[in-house]
């Protein structure tokens, strides 16, 4: 079975976008299935308002070459998130520019839209990490990602931060929140981030492979009492 996983994302000037892609290339490295997916913008108007074609180059070609489905079908446009990737997903990467310290509006707004699922219990026990972007140093990166956590901690989610569990994560900054870049002047090292952002989407698969693998048909062994116990 393979075990699937969705990278939504929110990103207005391509900064979480691109982490979002090197989420999912860590994760499809580590053998998931991936869906990435832009979310919809709120207004026509507002914001730059068109999504541009992901694209699953850019990374530190470390890792194979991973197959990553961004939805578009070979024509270009890129299909947006939709609540039945998160039925689809047995575990979520979500990413948003920080605004004003929280989410942005498009990501909550598509999050919202889960109450379906959240009421059926399907978002439930599923493995989940984030990552973000701001463009002050100490703009709200980790707010941001604290906020967000609140929907998965509802949801009973299982957060998978990263930690300082791996060189990477100092590497790009040092958030064991999540992966989380600085674009503005004297912001980070991007490729730094971008090999946090491929660590926690290898990480995640990791910890939802193993997860499903616990659970799988295949009765639980019990130990054997001991014998004079
Ligand atoms: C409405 C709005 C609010 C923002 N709030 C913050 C903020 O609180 N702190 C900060 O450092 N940057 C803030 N920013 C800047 C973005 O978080 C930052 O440019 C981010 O890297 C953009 O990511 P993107 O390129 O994926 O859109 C804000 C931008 C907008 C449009």
């Amino acid at each position: 079975m393979t075990t699937k996983i969705a990278v939504i994302y929110y990103s207005a000037t391509g900064t979480v976008r691109a982490l979002a892609e090197a989420v999912a290339d860590g994760a499809a490295s580590a053998g998931a299935e991936i869906r990435l997916r832009p979310v919809a913008e709120l207004t026509a108007g507002g914001g730059n308002g068109t999504v541009t074609e992901p694209t699953t180059e850019g990374g530190n070609g470390a890792v194979a070459k991973p197959t990553i489905d961004v939805g578009n079908g070979g024509n270009g446009a890129v299909a947006p998130a939709s609540v039945e990737d998160l039925a689809w997903a047995d575990a979520y990467a979500f990413g948003t520019p920080s605004r004003f310290g929280t989410p942005a509006a498009p990501l909550k707004h598509f999050l919202d839209q889960a109450v379906g699922l959240w009421r059926e219990g399907v978002l439930a026990d599923k493995p989940v990490t984030a990552f973000t972007s701001a463009h002050n140093r100490h703009g709200g990166n980790e707010a941001t990602l604290l906020s967000l956590a609140n929907v998965f901690y509802h949801w009973g989610a299982l957060i998978v931060p990263p930690g300082y569990t791996d060189t990477a994560v100092y590497a790009g900054g040092g958030n064991p929140y999540g992966a989380s870049a600085v674009s503005g002047p004297g912001g980070d090292d991007l490729d730094a981030v971008l090999g946090a952002a491929r660590y926690q989407g290898a990480r995640l698969a990791r910890t939802a492979i193993r997860l499903q693998a616990g659970t799988s048909s295949r009765p639980v062994e019990t130990e054997a009492v001991p014998s004079g116990a």
